[in-house]
């Protein structure tokens, strides 16, 4: 399930890691909730990921708070252009607290990692929350790519994982393989051509 302020990127997100496209151009708000699936493969065996994006915008909370309990997976964004986005985490997390299960998997987006010039969320300072809150972290961006496809896999390998009742001989843990597949080689690298052309050129 995506969480997360209004205009995030949650749709975006979930548009690249679905078609491998990006939603330029009007931003239409999400009205309640919408699904979406995706078949993956993990270690040869075929996954469906059934993905629910969210309405962002507080009048549509009691609608989705509705869908917390059911969610295995929580992938929580805020948009680094958007300082208020990034304050507003802590809130979610509570939120978060108080309507998912306790052992729900959460990973923290920093969405728009493409818009370096309008920057106003450091990135130590996403590590530094996700770190408070024992959660995993990675910058992303819809537009290029940026880590999309290792935020969905990554959650999706855990989920897997936990199902074959591997989670307690503690043979995977989502905040490991991330931190191992980025300090490795990156999944998806951030080439100079896959910049933001309006964001590199300021
Ligand atoms: N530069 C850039 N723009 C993005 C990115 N992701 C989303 N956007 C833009 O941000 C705006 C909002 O994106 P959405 O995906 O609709 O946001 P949302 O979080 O689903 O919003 P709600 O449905 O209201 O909750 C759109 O104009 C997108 O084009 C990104 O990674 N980089």
């Amino acid at each position: 399930m995506l969480l997360g302020d209004s205009g995030v990127g949650k749709t975006c997100i979930l548009m690249r890691f679905r078609e491998g496209r990006f939603l330029a151009g009007n931003f239409i708000s999400t009205v309640g909730v919408d699904f979406r699936t995706k078949v993956v493969s993990i270690d040869n065996t075929k996954v469906k990921l059934q993905i629910w994006d969210t309405a962002g915008q507080e009048r549509f909370r009691s609608v989705t708070h509705a869908y917390y309990r059911d969610a295995h997976a929580l992938l929580l964004l805020y948009d680094v252009t958007n300082k208020t986005s990034y304050d507003n985490i802590r809130a979610w997390l509570g939120e978060i607290k108080e309507y998912a299960q306790d052992d729900v998997v959460i990973m923290l987006l920093g969405n728009k990692a493409d818009c370096g010039s309008e920057r106003a969320v450091r990135r130590e300072e996403g590590e530094r929350l996700a770190r408070e809150y024992n959660v995993a972290f990675m910058e992303t961006s819809a537009k290029s790519g940026q880590n999309v496809e290792l935020a969905f896999m990554a959650v999706a390998r855990e989920l897997k994982y936990r199902q074959s009742g591997q989670k307690d001989e503690n043979k995977f843990s989502v905040q490991d393989y991330v931190r191992e597949k980025q300090n490795g080689k990156p999944a998806q690298s951030f080439t100079q051509q896959q910049q933001c052309p309006q964001c590199s050129t300021n």
